[in-house]
């Protein structure tokens, strides 16, 4: 292919085959020209990469390639001038293909030949561009989604945790969770001992494992104990004729939750503990001992101390109970919750029942400054109330249960109560506040954005312009 002896111009010309055999055994491409430009060789794997045959290339120079549109672009005379590697990128039958032009010199220094190695970037290309395109196709399905409801979408399982005091609870429960500890669940009613219990399962190695939740006030006194152990067939009358497994074999290998503990009578305090420090459960009925691996977690909104000091709950199993504590706060004492809560609720029941009501900013407030003694189940209850029952888009004060928005004072409007309630914050930002709240009030008193723009005399623009979201 190479004209003898002009390619390398010292190899001895016994060798030159064997070079060019060595080249056409190269993966990438290889394209020689000399210091004017012209073709020299080109190797198999170039004519493979290029789909373009050597006929058409060789003897012809790089510059009128480009001109006859083989190439759009060329390394050969920035190579000679620079006496550099020069890199760029070309389109070649469709194809793009990077090419590396080295420099060869000759005696006296001058570049004599350009050697050009060219490798194929198009599928490397077609691969980045899916990329970009399956990246923003991503970024796409974020937004959409995230908008649909954030706290929803990012909050881990639906758990709300935004107050610094959840965070805490959530760092501890994290930390427990791994380990073989029982844990004593403590808190009020509804502040959601139950899911902190069904998270500690959740993020514990026996987590593929069953989760079974036993509540004591439940089961009749009576029978606790074949529930909780199971019993041998003709226990007693009335028991099934085969016998029955009871909760904790069912948990095996997994969770045993077992809320409101402390209603559990003393008969079965003492054989719970005994099945805590034996690992054993003996079935009502049998004397066979079979051995159980569970872990134990308990709720109570008790303050079982207190039961312990009344002789009503025994020592023993109250500290073999709390080897690890989570005190689940009560909503007032996490404020930074409720709005998040309300939010959650809200989308929820308005997916559920086809609506899109939200709470103005004074009936936010309302929820902020109530003690909630129901904790969370009773806002999610009163916000499923509010969903179904409300005819319009927009829930005010007045919508609210009177123990809330009676607490709010929502009947009235006082500047004085506004300005307290924002605290110090420039005029501008207060006016618009004030503003948006005295829109929003009149959305929810009139109904639809028309009757209420007619209301307040401004266009039904104003309105939308002043109350979409910050
Ligand atoms: N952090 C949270 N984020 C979202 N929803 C929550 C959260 N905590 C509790 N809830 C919801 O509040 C309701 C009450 O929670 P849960 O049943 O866990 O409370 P509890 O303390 O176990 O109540 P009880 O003392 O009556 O057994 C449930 O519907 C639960 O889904």
């Amino acid at each position: 292919m190479l004209p003898n002896g002009m390619f390398p111009p010292e190899t001895d010309s016994a060798l030159q085959p064997h070079f060019y055999s060595i080249l056409n055994l190269l993966k990438d491409g290889v394209y020689i020209s000399n210091r004017e430009g012209s073709t020299l060789y080109v190797n198999d794997s170039w004519q493979r990469l290029t789909g373009v045959s050597s006929d058409r290339v060789l003897g012809h120079r790089v510059t009128e390639l480009l001109e006859m549109g083989v190439f759009d672009a060329i390394v050969n005379p920035d190579v000679v001038r620079t006496g550099k590697v020069v890199t760029r990128v070309q389109k070649i039958n469709g194809r793009s293909v990077v090419l590396h032009g080295h420099p060869v010199f000759d005696a006296r220094g001058r570049v004599e030949l350009v050697v050009t190695f060219v490798r194929d970037i198009t599928t490397f290309n077609r691969m980045k561009e899916e990329i970009a395109t399956q990246k923003s196709l991503i970024q796409q399905y974020q937004r959409q989604v995230s908008s649909l409801n954030p706290e929803e979408v990012f909050l881990d399982e639906g758990m709300v945790a935004v107050s610094r005091e959840s965070e805490e609870l959530l760092h501890a429960l994290d930390t427990i969770a791994p380990t073989e500890a029982s844990v004593l669940i403590l808190g009020e009613t509804g502040v959601g001992k139950d899911m902190v219990a069904r998270r500690l399962h959740k993020k514990s190695r026996r987590s593929a494992k069953p989760f079974i939740k036993v509540d004591c006030t439940t089961i009749p006194e009576s029978l606790v104990e074949s529930e909780l152990f199971g019993y041998e067939s003709g226990a007693f009358s009335g028991a099934k004729a085969k016998g029955k497994r009871g909760l904790f074999e069912d948990a095996n290998g997994g969770t045993l939750f077992l809320d409101e503990i402390g209603e559990l009578n003393p008969h079965m305090q003492t054989k719970l503990l005994r099945a805590l420090q034996d690992q054993e459960i003996i079935r009502v009925g049998s004397t066979k001992v079979t051995p159980i691996d569970v872990r134990i977690l308990a709720a109570t909104n008790r303050d079982l101390g207190k039961s312990v000091a009344e002789g009503t709950f025994r020592s023993d199993l109250y500290y073999r109970l709390k080897v690890a504590v989570l005190h689940v706060l009560p909503l007032r004492q996490r404020r930074d919750d409720i709005l998040p809560l309300a939010k959650v609720f809200l989308h929820r029941f308005n997916a559920k029942y086809g609506k899109s009501v939200r709470l103005t900013s004074k009936a936010e407030n309302a929820l902020l400054r109530y003690s909630w003694p129901g904790n969370i189940r009773e806002l999610e209850n009163m916000i499923h109330g509010l969903v179904v029952s409300s005819e319009k888009p927009q829930i005010c004060c007045a919508d609210l249960p009177v123990e809330i928005g009676g607490a709010a004072g929502c009947a009235t409007f006082s500047s004085g109560d506004f300005l307290l309630e924002i605290g110090s914050q420039p005029l501008k930002e207060i006016v618009r506040k004030l503003e948006r709240a005295v829109i929003e009030e009149a959305l929810a008193i009139y109904g639809s954005v028309s009757k209420a723009a007619e209301a307040l005399q401004v266009n039904r623009t104003t309105i939308f312009r002043k109350t979409k979201n910050d």
